[in-house]
C-alpha cells in the first residue's frame, strides 16, 4: 500500500491555452496546504472511495488506465470536492504518484504529472491544475511562460455547493467571455504584489465571465464591506478572501510544497 498527498489549488483567473493540450492553460493559481491524500493498493479491478464512500472518479480511473494498472484507491479530501479547489487534479496526481511507487516502473516525475494532466483534460475536470499542484506556491502563466513565487499567505474561504468544472469548460459562450476577460486581467497582474490586489483584479475578471452566482457575489461584497478583498475560485461555488478574517468561515494557507509520497 502506498500513499501520496497533493495540495489543492485555487485558480483565480484562467484562459484555455492556445497550443496543445499538454501545454496547460494560462492563468494565476496558488496551491493550498489542504489537499487530497490517495492510498493505492493492488486489486483485480479499479475501485475508488472518497472519505470512505465508494464513488466514481473519472480522472483517477483514467490515469490508472494510462499506467495500465488496476487498484483500490482510497481518497481523503481536506478540501471540498467539486468546489474550485482542484480536488480532481489533486486526487489524480496523488493517485499517479502512489500507483507508480506501488506498481513500478518508477517513471520520472514529469511523465507522471503529464499522465495526470492528460487524464484531467480527457475527463474535462481541469486544464492545468496538476502542473500547479506538482510545483506548489503561487504559480502563473499570463502568456510569457510559467512563473512561480514562494508564498505562504493565509487565505479564508467559504463553499456553497459543488459545480462540475466539465459543464463550464464545455460551454462555448462562457468560455468566450472567459477568454476576453482574461486578456485584460493578465495586464493588471503583479505576482510580487499583495494577495489583496490579486484578488481585486481576479474579481473584476470573475464578474465579467458571468460565472459567479448570487451567493458568491454576496460573499465577495461582504468581505469587501469588512475591508478585505475576495474572489471566486474557478470553477466552483467558493469564495476565497484575505483581510476580513471573520467573514469567511474556513481558513487554509498557500503552501510551497508540491505533491509528494507520504
Ligand atoms: N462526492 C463527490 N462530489 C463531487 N465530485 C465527486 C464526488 N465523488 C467523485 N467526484 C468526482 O470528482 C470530480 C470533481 O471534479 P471537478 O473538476 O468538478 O472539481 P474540483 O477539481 O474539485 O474543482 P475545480 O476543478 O473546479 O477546481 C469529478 O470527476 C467527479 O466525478
Ligand atoms: C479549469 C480550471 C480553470 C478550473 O477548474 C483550472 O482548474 C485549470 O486550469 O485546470
Amino acid at each position: 500500500m502506498t500513499t501520496a498527498h497533493a495540495p489543492g489549488s485555487v485558480t483565480t483567473v484562467f484562459a484555455p491555452g492556445e497550443g496543445s493540450d499538454d501545454a496547460g492553460s494560462l492563468g494565476t493559481s496558488f496551491t493550498t496546504a489542504d489537499g487530497v491524500t490517495a492510498t493505492v493498493e493492488p486489486a483485480a479491478e479499479t475501485t475508488v472511495e472518497l472519505d470512505g464512500e465508494p464513488t466514481g472518479f473519472p480522472p483517477v480511473e483514467g490515469v490508472l488506465r494510462r499506467l495500465d494498472a488496476t487498484a483500490a484507491v482510497s481518497l481523503s479530501a481536506e478540501v471540498p470536492v467539486g468546489a474550485g479547489f482542484g480536488a480532481s487534479g489533486a486526487a489524480t496526481l496523488a493517485t499517479v504518484l502512489a500507483a507508480d511507487a506501488e506498481f513500478g516502473p518508477n517513471r520520472d516525475r514529469e511523465a507522471l504529472v503529464t499522465a495526470a494532466h492528460r487524464a484531467e483534460v480527457e475527463a474535462g475536470t481541469g486544464l492545468g491544475d496538476v502542473f500547479v499542484q506538482a510545483r506548489g506556491g503561487l504559480v502563473w502563466n499570463t502568456g510569457d511562460g510559467v512563473g512561480r513565487a514562494e508564498r505562504t499567505d493565509a487565505v479564508s474561504y467559504a463553499t456553497y455547493g459543488d459545480r462540475r468544472t466539465a459543464d463550464v469548460l464545455g460551454d462555448a459562450d462562457a468560455m468566450a467571455r472567459v477568454r476576453r476577460a482574461a486578456d485584460d486581467a493578465f495586464e493588471e497582474f503583479d505576482p510580487a504584489g499583495p494577495l489583496a490586489d490579486l484578488f481585486d483584479c481576479s474579481w473584476t475578471f470573475a464578474d465579467r465571465t458571468g460565472l459567479p452566482s448570487d451567493r458568491v457575489r454576496e460573499a465577495v461584497a461582504a468581505v469587501e464591506r469588512a475591508g478585505g478583498a475576495a474572489t471566486m475560485a474557478m470553477v466552483g461555488e467558493t469564495v476565497v478572501g484575505v483581510g476580513a478574517d471573520d467573514t469567511l468561515p474556513e481558513t487554509t494557507r498557500i503552501t510551497t510544497e508540491g505533491a509528494a509520497l507520504r
